[in-house]
């Protein structure tokens, strides 16, 4: 044990021995590389004198691990210069969002307001929904009447066993009637002298909403006691019909697909015409005596389906129905065809209103798409031109559901006009760094000036020297920053949220600088959001303090990105020859991205799994656009 403790310690002290001996050798280099640089700060001019040139093995080598250090030194620069001035960031890339440093009680504060609000915004929310599930329970209720008491009133139901049942429900459909009378209408929000206020008891009672609502729940059903049990007593109950509005409109505003709630109300105003016919009906074969004539009811089968089945036939005129011979059916006959004329027309036209309503917007791409079809065979268009705006159309109505998304927000007021730009695009304008340290409020100006285009792949957005009239920010797809001499290098793939084309914007006309600096061409199908400068340029008027920031930041993306760095940074990728170049990649691989990150293969990959929609669409385009 003695003999290993030894070893042992005799090791240590070795590697103890070695680490020394390395601090040494790292101090003394450190000496000399100190002296090395005190001299050339002494004596620049008499370095090849008092350096030895370095040995070389192998130029190439030697060549490329300058160029190395010298490419770091550079991004360290760059580096630094960031962390003096945040906002000298390139716009290649979106940062995470940063907040802003806060303190911890600031957080707790914060975060407390945030709880309070998710609590608020959950209770509303779970408010609203009781409230539309009440209004569906009124509404059942209403419906039982207005169907139930027609019924009954004319069909043989009120059989001694079914009375009972009758009366159950009748009590059931009164009392939700008396709670929506006595707790929930006086709850609800009115409009007064244009403020929404919530309905106090003493407003709902001066309304004639309230004369209504007491009128319909008077219980006339009582005189039955004195005149027979009948359905006749509860008519009063049909004047909760602004119930079944009101539950009709807040469905309506809810629903993403409110078309369809209103074919299924119109078909259910179908279905209630043709249930009172074959109430009527019912009533004259029982007035004339059933099976007496060939036309009455004959009483066989289920009373209410026969009779439903005449009153379709009748008021849609279908037609082979027994004729009528007396003059009783001969009336009733004429005033059902009437009836069934001028309702039906209504309600059937009214139904294609709905449906039409529903399909204008495609109709519109449809029209629109025709009519340029039209257009460009009439002038001969090339067919590669034409296939490429028939692309174009498809896709941006794919993507986007609308050709010009600010046709619609136009009609709108300028608070709603604000309010869905903010939601939709603030939150990736807050994170785009040229415009860091801007007014909030500009970006909120900025956003509504915004125009949406679609691009098809390979088209230039920005072609180098043109003058610049507008940026563009990347709201999906990629676009390339593209050199060389026949546009084969790319600079930078910029993706979205990425801002372009804001270099020659900022820059004044004097010697040229409104100029574009590069050539910039869409990867994929990409959508873009153009600001134009005019619209940037009225903006910053009213905003000194952000005109400054942008600026600043013009002139420093210039010195970074202009003719000048441009040109260095095109020859150091021709640079990248020493090595020879990269053998190109197969023209059908290129069409799908190459055989690279986001590539064919990738995609293919993605493919096998579920494809998120836009890179589905993409793809299906890219493929109909290279066939
Ligand atoms: N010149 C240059 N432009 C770039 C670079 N990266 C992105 N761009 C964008 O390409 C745009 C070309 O048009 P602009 O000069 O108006 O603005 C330019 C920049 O927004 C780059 O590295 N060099």
């Amino acid at each position: 044990q003695n003999e290993k403790k030894e070893e042992k310690s005799v090791e240590e002290k070795k590697v103890e021995d070695k680490g020394q001996e390395k601090k040494e050798e790292k101090r003394e280099e450190e000496n000399k590389e100190k002296k090395k640089e005190e001299n050339d700060e002494a004596k620049p001019g008499e370095e090849a004198e008092q350096v030895p040139p370095p040995i070389v093995f192998n130029s190439l080598v030697d060549e490329r691990l300058r160029d190395l250090a010298k490419r770091l030194r550079e991004r360290t620069d760059i580096y630094k210069e960031k962390v003096i001035d945040p906002y000298a960031s390139s716009p290649e890339r979106s940062p995470p969002v940063s907040e802003s440093p806060q303190t911890y009680s600031q957080n707790w504060r914060l975060q407390e307001n945030a709880t309070t609000n998710w609590n608020r915004r959950k209770i509303t929310r779970i408010c609203n929904f009781a409230k539309h599930l009440w209004l569906s329970v009124v509404t059942v209720a209403f419906n039982y009447n207005v169907w139930l008491a027609t019924a009954r009133l004319c069909f043989p139901y009120h059989t001694p066993q079914a009375i009972p049942f009758w009366i159950l429900c009748d009590v059931l459909c009164d009392l939700i009637n008396i709670l929506d009378i006595v707790i929930f209408q006086p709850r609800l929000q009115f409009v007064k002298a244009g403020d929404i206020v919530v309905s106090t008891k003493k407003h709902y009672r001066t309304s004639a909403r309230f004369q209504s609502d007491i009128l319909s729940i008077i219980p006339f059903d009582l005189l039955s006691l004195q005149f027979g049990f009948t359905s006749f007593f509860r008519f009063n109950r049909f004047i909760r019909y602004e119930s079944f509005f009101e539950f009709s409109d807040r469905l309506e505003s809810i629903m993403a697909k409110a078309y369809i709630w209103r074919v299924g109300r119109t078909t259910g105003y179908l279905l209630y015409c043709l249930h009172l016919n074959a109430c009527l009906y019912y009533v004259a074969s029982a007035y004339e005596g059933l099976g007496t004539t060939e036309w009455v009811y004959d009483g066989e089968g289920n009373a209410y389906l026969r009779c439903y089945y005449f009153a379709t036939r009748t008021l849609i005129t279908i037609g082979g129905l027994p004729e009528p011979h007396t003059v009783f059916e001969i009336v009733f006959q004429m005033v059902n065809f009437f009836v069934g004329v001028f309702v039906f027309s209504s309600l059937i036209g009214q139904m294609r209103d709905v449906i039409g309503a529903a399909t204008a917007g495609q109709t519109y791409f449809r029209a629109s798409m025709d009519s340029c079809v039209a257009y460009m065979n009439t002038y001969r268009i090339p067919r590669q031109v034409q296939n490429r705006v028939r692309t174009w159309y498809n896709y941006t109505w794919d993507s986007q559901g609308m050709l010009d998304e600010s046709e619609l927000l136009e009609q709108m007021p300028l608070v709603m006009r604000t309010a869905i730009a903010v939601d939709i695009n603030l939150a990736t304008f807050q994170k785009i760094d040229l415009f860091k340290g801007c007014d909030n409020q500009m970006l909120v100006d900025m956003l509504l000036r915004l125009k949406s285009i679609v691009y098809l792949p390979g088209d230039f957005v920005v072609k180098k020297g043109d003058i610049g009239k507008e940026m563009y920010i990347i709201k999906a797809g990629e676009v390339q920053v593209v050199g060389g001499p026949d546009n084969t290098i790319v600079f930078v793939t910029l993706k979205a949220g990425c801002v372009f084309g804001e270099i020659s914007l900022l820059q004044s006309s004097a010697n040229g600088g409104n100029r574009r600096t590069a050539n910039v061409a869409a990867h994929g199908f990409a959508n873009l959001f153009v600001l134009e400068k005019r619209d940037l340029f009225d903006i910053l008027v009213h905003y000194p303090e952000s005109q400054k920031v942008l600026a600043r930041k013009g002139k420093k993306l210039m010195k970074a990105k202009g003719p000048a760095a441009a040109k260095a940074d095109e020859e150091k990728k021709r640079g990248l020859a020493l090595f020879g170049t990269k053998p190109p990649t197969p023209k059908m691989a290129r069409i799908f991205g190459g055989f690279g990150k986001g590539g064919l293969l990738e995609k293919l990959k993605v493919c096998n799994a579920e494809l998120i929609s836009h890179e589905r669409k993409e793809i299906k385009y890219i493929l109909a656009f290279a066939l």
